[in-house]
């Protein structure tokens, strides 16, 4: 399964382990409550994906991110190299937005978190579907230490053990599968079970103009898209309409 490929293939990743930082952490959920929109949205930059997106529309990250910046609440950038041909860089060059950046990986040490930090990283990526619940807990700890939030996200809701909710913490609701790549949306059952932790709620993957309305997306703190908003346009204006009441 790809994604057990990629876990494995951690052990053998370069990371950046230098200081490229030029600020101190931004919060992204203090971004997600300040944001005009709502629910604020964190805009995705990828280039591919395995279930088959290649970026073509806005392969310019800066053009991308210029013409979007006004409207959301902070950037996430996909760094795995082999199935997202991701680049850590990529973080390191939108620090400038001054707009809180979740580094999207698939982490498994502290040191892809460390890493996170020092490419200008404020907020890192935990799957509670692939990861236990110790491992979450002192990665959430260490990144407390470093003064980042961590999305830690969830597909499979047996999996609601693991979740550790400490105050840097935001809880996401993966409507993918990442073990089938295919969308099994279960978004209004998921807020059921996570509203509980009393933590900020991000809904992510595979919302678009055509399902934006029929999603509960006023029951989420966040949005979490890449494919739709690298795609097209249109998304952001219906989002702001806030024609989901
Ligand atoms: O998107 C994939 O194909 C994928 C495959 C395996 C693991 C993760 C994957 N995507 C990461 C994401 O969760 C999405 O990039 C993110 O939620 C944005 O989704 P979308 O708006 O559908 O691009």
């Amino acid at each position: 399964m790809i994604v057990d490929d990629i876990y494995r293939e951690n052990y053998s990743r370069e990371l950046i382990m230098d200081n490229k930082r030029i600020r101190n952490t931004l919060s992204l959920k203090d971004s997600l409550k300040s944001s005009k929109i709502k629910p604020g949205i964190i805009a995705e930059y990828k280039r591919k994906s395995p279930s088959g997106f290649n970026n073509i529309v806005n392969n310019d990250i800066f053009k991308y991110y210029n013409k979007i910046k006004e409207s959301v609440a902070g950037f996430s950038i996909l760094t795995e190299p082999h199935y997202f041909n991701g680049n850590q860089l990529d973080a390191v060059s939108v620090q400038c937005y001054s707009k809180p950046i979740l580094i999207k990986d698939f982490i498994s040490s502290t040191d892809m978190i460390k890493s996170s930090y020092m490419i200008g990283g404020d907020v890192f990526l935990l799957i509670a579907d692939f990861l236990d619940y110790n491992k979450i807990r002192e990665f959430i700890r260490y990144g407390a230490s470093l003064n980042m939030e961590v999305l830690l996200e969830i597909h499979d809701m047996k999996k609601i053990g693991n979740i550790y909710p400490d105050e840097n913490v935001l809880l996401g609701y993966n409507r993918r599968n990442l073990e089938t790549l295919k969308i099994e949306d279960e978004s209004e059952n998921a807020y059921d079970f996570l509203k509980k932790f009393g933590l900020p709620l991000v809904l992510e993957s595979g919302i678009s103009l055509e399902n934006v309305e029929a999603l509960p997306i006023k029951k989420y703190d966040g949005l979490l898209i890449g494919t739709a908003l690298l795609s097209g346009e249109g998304l952001i204006n219906k989002i702001a309409s806030g024609k989901n009441d």
